[in-house]
């Protein structure tokens, strides 16, 4: 899906809402491990309750992989089910991959071609020739790392190298790269003071943004220094929406949860 597309989407369905798939067996409903697929039961129910107020689904791939095969093929359903059903949807595999040219071409095969995913995380360390193989593909995207919701975001991300910080390097020396305007980036909710400048960098690029809720961001913040005039804001939620209850009607739940946050976003969007 395009850049243009997804704004589209966001403006039709009045929401800039990924809904982040990060399922933990441990924190299913007990009565869905009798399923099959567990995994791809819980995330059907979630897609079916939630699908009307997001424009995007984010597994992370961590989630799958610790449970072996058969959470690559739960992995693999999930995806397959979202394309079948919601073809409208961006899907983005949160993957944080990253590595040599020649290795970072089988994860872009991996996630872009085979998976089928329009997006991929991206770690931006080993810089240009480990992210290019991701820029390949038209109508999909890579998205960069850029300043992360995480504590350890203080460790390397913000100190100053020749007086700017290093996530502003990582921005701007990446728009330098082959395919740049299929780069989007990572900026958490937490860092949301941090947005008015990254804006001066990059104006229109999409920014996937994590750590709403149980993170403690703010969409407020994020949007009044995030949001471009095309959108430019995915605002992810993950926890707080999938395992917003327990019980069997765990997916109603979700769903207004999703609902919220829509709603939120609606009133966001009237202002642009
Ligand atoms: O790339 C990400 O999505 C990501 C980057 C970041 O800086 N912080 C961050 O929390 N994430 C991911 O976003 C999701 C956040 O989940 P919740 O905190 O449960 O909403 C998880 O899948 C994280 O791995």
């Amino acid at each position: 899906m395009s850049s243009k597309e997804l704004t589209e989407q966001i403006l039709k369905k009045n929401s800039f809402l990924c809904v982040g798939l990060d399922v933990d067996i441990d924190r299913i409903p007990t009565y869905l491990l009798s399923e099959d697929d567990p995994i791809f039961a819980f995330n059907k129910a979630i897609i079916d309750a939630t699908n009307r107020f997001c424009v995007a689904y984010k597994p992370n791939i961590a989630f799958y992989e610790a449970n072996g095969v058969e959470g690559w093929k739960a992995l693999e359903k999930t995806i397959n089910y979202i394309h079948d059903e919601f073809p409208e949807m961006y899907t983005i595999a949160d993957a944080k991959r990253g590595d040599i040219g020649n290795t970072s071409r089988m994860y872009a095969k991996t996630f872009l071609n085979d998976l089928g995913f329009d997006s991929v995380t991206v770690a931006p360390y080993m810089g240009k020739d480990s992210v290019e193989p991701f820029l390949e593909i038209e109508n999909r995207h890579a998205i960069l790392l850029a300043l992360t919701s995480n504590e350890g975001s203080a460790d390397f991300q913000t100190q100053k190298i020749d007086g700017e910080e290093l996530y502003k390097k990582v921005i701007r020396t990446s728009k330098t790269w082959e395919n740049a305007e299929r780069l989007m980036y990572v900026v958490g909710a937490t860092r949301a003071e941090y947005l008015k400048e990254i804006r001066e960098i990059i104006p229109e690029n999409f920014l996937l943004v994590p750590g709403v809720g149980a993170q403690g961001g703010k969409l407020e913040d994020v949007c009044k220094y995030g949001m471009t005039k095309d959108v430019g804001l995915l605002v992810n939620s993950s926890r707080k929406i999938i395992y917003a209850s327990e019980s069997s009607n765990f997916d109603e739940i979700a769903g207004a949860k999703a609902e919220v946050l829509q709603q939120q976003m609606a009133e966001e969007l009237r202002q642009l």
